[in-house]
């Protein structure tokens, strides 16, 4: 069963101008997305700065009007105009930066204690064992309880974050760019780390990532974000065996080598996708100068991977 199902969301931005501060156009974030996650899964949504990958997840979270389009979480509708459906304790967000979501002038017992403050009525000394066994979850000594952000990695703060969206037990996480302001050093760490919780806890989950090789490991279906559509959505072995897009061509051509084994002669692959985009790239956009949606790409717009030997 599908927890997360958005059918067919655009979130459209006014862009005012002029005397009278009119509306002259509209920035057109999302522009027709439509993803299903079946629930215990991880599904991942990748594209550039800008592509409206964020604009998704908030719209999921009501954190941003939607201009049309539908969104069901287990089967509730969302986005209905009239009665609104409490989700707050059923999907939390994890935030990019781990040095800025997390308030600097409050203890970690304050920050992971904070949603289950808001939600039920607990005194401090009954939340205690509970905020201790939230940090042993995402690997944190108890000695964390009452120091500040400052006084954590960045790994260990998104830890701390990771603590606090856990805390209400939720059903669905939306993580946007978890990993994308750490080191890589330890990105690979918390990237296993989030994928243990996320087992552990029967976890749905929305991995927001402009990285491909980032989300490969961790999700098991994929959509490619351009300019507000979805251009490519699939199996994630799939995606990286046969891609078709140029657009995730060009993701899969960006990943170190390591991450790209199965394609031989990669830097053939880079090549050829590189000439194929220089080349091609008009192809694929319409009349606005935007990306065709899968279902319009035609058989001339692929390009076969290098054949083995
Ligand atoms: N409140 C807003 N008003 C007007 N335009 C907006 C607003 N929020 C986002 N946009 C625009 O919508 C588009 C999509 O933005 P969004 O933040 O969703 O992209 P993104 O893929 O998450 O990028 P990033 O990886 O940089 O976070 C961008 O062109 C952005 O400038």
């Amino acid at each position: 069963m599908n927890l997360l199902e958005i059918k067919d969301l655009k979130v459209h931005y006014p862009i005012k101008g002029g005397f009278f501060n009119t509306v002259k156009d509209h920035v057109k974030a999302v522009d027709g997305v439509s993803i299903s996650i079946p629930e215990g899964t991880t599904y991942g949504l990748v594209g550039e700065s800008g592509s409206g990958k964020t604009t998704t997840g908030k719209a999921v979270m009501g954190l941003n009007h939607v201009t049309s389009g539908e969104i069901f979480f287990d089967g509730q509708k969302l986005n209905s105009k009239g009665k609104k459906v409490d989700v707050r304790d059923d999907i939390q967000m994890i935030f990019q930066d781990p040095y800025s979501s997390l308030n600097p002038r409050k203890r970690v017992f304050d920050i992971v204690a904070e949603p289950i403050r808001n939600y039920h009525k607990k005194s401090r000394s009954d939340l205690v064992p509970e905020v201790l066994g939230l940090l042993q979850r995402v690997g944190l000594p108890p000695g964390s309880l009452y120091k500040y952000p400052h006084e954590f990695s960045g790994g260990q703060r998104q830890r701390i974050g990771v603590a606090r969206a856990i805390a209400l037990n939720p059903k669905l996480i939306i993580a946007d760019e978890p990993v994308s302001a750490l080191d890589v050093s330890v990105q690979a760490q918390v990237l296993n780390f989030m994928q243990d919780i996320q087992q552990d806890m029967n976890l749905t989950m929305m991995f927001i990532a402009h990285d491909l090789g980032v989300v490969r490991h961790m999700c098991r279906h994929i959509g490619i974000m351009y300019q507000g559509r979805l251009v490519e959505e699939g199996r994630t072995e799939e995606i990286f065996k046969n891609p078709q897009h140029i657009y995730t061509k060009r993701l899969i051509a960006a990943i170190p080598d390591t991450d790209v084994d199965e394609i031989e002669n990669n830097l053939a692959f880079r090549q050829m996708v590189k000439e194929e985009y220089d080349r091609n790239f008009a192809d694929h956009l319409d009349e606005e100068g935007r990306a065709f949606p899968l279902q319009s790409i035609t058989e001339t717009h692929k390009v076969a991977l290098p054949v083995k030997g």
